[in-house]
């Protein structure tokens, strides 16, 4: 499926920076369009793959070039007076060859957490494609600032786009790791999951494995309906195909030697299922009661069949509770292994989103405390002015 994308902030820029890599790597044609916008300078310096001319620095006459600093309300007041200039990224891109925006951002900071949901509700008025989001949330050790920033944006940012997939680096960040080490290789996982999900509705249709190839409106159908999506994967080295013997004599010699493969090659696919819905999610959550489902099996043709995908896909019906799976294949020649990518979408049961929104309830209720507060105390200070008024008379 082929997607603009929008960086905003630095964890957004820098994971579309990877993504356009990525899609450079794998040949996967899945970046149309790459843009990143940010209110520091230095961020978008640092990017090395989104063309210079498509990164846009907002808020200059307010920040001068050096970031918000976490204060996700200037965040979003100046993607609000610079979205003009967005959209003249924006207009450079060919949006009738794109089947979706994807706006990409770290929820815990100021500018992409502020912005991104203003972004996304800009696209949408003017825009028919859908807008997806990727929302990165925060690890529990950033500080209150930044989980507090997360809270707030989950909300709008859920609001404002077609579907938010949710990626939680409280999950996925190692102890005793430096912080940018860390992000490099988890940026590399959030990257290599959606990419093959994405590069699953990319592959021509008319292969060996033609009838049961994945394409983008079944992506597109799942995550249609909105609310929170979560993305497991599992993948396993398998040996490639090669002429003149081995793998390949052993499929097309027939007979029992046949039928051992077949086995074998249904068996892999059903365990890697397993395996990507019940190890790490993107978003770690409950997967009974996701309301829709979509199973990819990537890899080279002669490691994928048809019957380890519809046991996997049953599989996943049973485990959700779902009756809107849909499973396929997206055949990767020389790929060297077999990975299961599980778009879980629209789940519910979901701890680290329940802490999150607890702590913007409190914070609610305080904002009401402090409005109350200055309210009494403005009351006062009018009573007493009247007081004082009253006894000069
Ligand atoms: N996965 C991932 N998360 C990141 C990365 N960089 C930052 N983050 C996360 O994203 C959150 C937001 O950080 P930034 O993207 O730097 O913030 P910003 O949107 O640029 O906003 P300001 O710096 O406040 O102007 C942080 O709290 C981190 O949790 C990254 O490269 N990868």
């Amino acid at each position: 499926m082929k997607l603009a994308m929008i960086g905003f902030g630095q964890a957004g820029g820098k994971i579309v920076d990877k993504f356009v890599e990525y899609d450079k790597r794998h040949g996967s044609g899945i970046v149309r369009a790459a843009v990143a916008v940010n209110s520091a300078k230095a961020d978008l310096m640092g990017l090395e793959h989104i063309p210079q001319d498509q990164r846009v620095l907002i808020g200059q006459s307010r920040v001068k070039g050096h970031g918000v600093g976490a204060d996700n309300e200037l965040g979003a007041e100046i993607a609000e007076e610079d979205i003009d200039e967005v959209q003249g990224a924006v207009d450079s891109i060919p949006v009738h060859e794109v089947d979706a925006f994807l706006v990409v951002s770290g929820l815990g900071g100021g500018t992409g957490s502020g912005g991104a949901p203003v972004l996304a509700k800009h696209l949408k008025r003017i825009y028919t494609e859908p807008v997806y989001g990727i929302g990165v949330l925060p690890g529990g050790d950033e500080g209150g600032i930044y989980t507090l920033n997360a809270a707030r944006s989950f909300q709008t940012f859920v609001r404002e786009v077609d579907n938010l997939m949710v990626f939680d680096n409280d999950s996925w960040r190692k102890t005793g790791e430096s912080v940018q080490g860390g992000y490099d290789e988890i940026n590399e996982e959030i990257v290599t999951r959606f990419g093959v999900l994405f590069g699953a509705g990319e592959v021509e249709q008319g292969g060996e494995v033609a009838e049961s190839v994945v394409d983008s409106s079944e992506i597109i159908n799942t995550l249609a309906g909105g609310g929170v999506s979560t993305v497991g994967y599992a993948s396993e080295t398998v040996e490639e195909k090669s002429s003149g013997g081995g793998l390949l004599s052993r499929i097309t010699g027939g007979g029992e030697d046949e039928q051992i493969d077949t086995a074998h090659t249904t068996n892999r696919i059903t365990s890697l299922v397993r395996k990507a819905a019940l190890g790490r999610l993107t978003l770690p959550c409950e997967i009974e009661g996701t309301e829709r489902a979509l199973l990819v099996m990537a890899g080279p043709p002669e490691h994928l069949n048809r019957k380890g995908i519809e046991r996997g896909r049953k599989w996943i019906e049973e485990q959700t509770g779902s009756m809107e799976v849909r499973g396929g294949d997206y055949p990767i020649r020389n790929s060297g292994k077999v990975a299961s990518v599980i778009l879980l979408s629209g789940v519910t049961n979901v701890p680290r989103i329940k802490e999150l929104q607890q702590v913007a309830i409190e914070a609610q209720e305080n904002i009401d405390d402090i409005r109350q507060e200055s309210d009494q105390n403005l009351e006062n200070l009018v009573n007493d002015g009247e007081d004082e008024l009253e006894s000069l008379f």
